[in-house]
């Protein structure tokens, strides 16, 4: 498996990718280019339609050697066997362990806050998510946060993500900031060539 702890994390957009063959084709760009992690995130409420492209999404995973991250939905990630990401109102991490296993990879939304990140840590998370750190499209009623608090979370001696309208102009200050994995929708799916941006981006690492 791709070491998933440092590196670019892309999550997919239903409005940037509205049919399935633009999800697969932007997903793969980016991963034939070198992502870390990939989630799946589509808020559309289509059960049919998310089962049938996380289930794609997953076949794409595993020939890349990537793991696949589902949004919000443990149940669809216990299905799948692949990890979950939730946020503050979506379930406890506590029992996603539990059901998912000690293997799976379970990410927590801890937006601006050291207790939020405490609790996680306790409960079995496998990385800790704050932000947003900058203006975002696609979630621009997300609490900010301070690039600060990254360098605070590093006792907690989990991979730290940040989130929140990165892009190539401030990546490598978050990365210095101390984000090990960053997340972007925009900055990777709004492009025609993600593949190209991700290979730009990506070398945020390099230093
Ligand atoms: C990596 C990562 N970090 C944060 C979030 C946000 O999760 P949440 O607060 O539950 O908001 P939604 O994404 O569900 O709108 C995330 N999905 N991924
Ligand atoms: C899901 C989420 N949580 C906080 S900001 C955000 C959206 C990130 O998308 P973008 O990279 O387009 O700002
Ligand atoms: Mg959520």
């Amino acid at each position: 498996m791709t070491q998933w702890k440092q590196g670019l994390y892309a999550l997919t957009d239903a409005q940037l990718m509205p049919d399935d063959a633009t999800l697969i084709d932007r997903c793969e760009a980016a991963l034939s280019a070198g992502i870390a992690l990939l989630q799946y995130r589509d808020k559309s409420g289509d059960e049919g339609r998310r089962e049938r492209q996380a289930r794609a999404l997953k076949a794409l995973c595993d020939h890349y050697e990537t793991p696949l991250i589902i949004n919000d939905d443990a149940a669809l990630a216990w299905r799948l066997g692949v990890g979950v990401h939730l946020g503050r109102s979506d379930g406890s991490i506590a029992r996603a362990r539990k059901a998912l296993g000690p293997d799976a990879i379970i990410g927590a939304t801890c937006q601006d806050s050291l207790e939020f990140a405490e609790q996680a840590a306790r409960e079995g998370a496998s990385y800790l998510a704050f932000g947003r750190f900058y203006p975002s499209l696609t979630k621009p009623d997300a609490p900010p946060a301070e690039l600060s608090i990254l360098a605070r979370a590093a006792r907690f001696d989990l991979p730290r993500v940040a989130i929140g309208g990165i892009d190539a102009d401030n990546i490598e200050a978050t990365v210095g900031a101390g984000a090990d994995l960053i997340a972007l929708v925009h900055g990777i799916f709004s492009h025609e060539d993600p593949g190209a941006v991700v290979r730009r981006l990506n070398r945020a690492f390099d230093r």
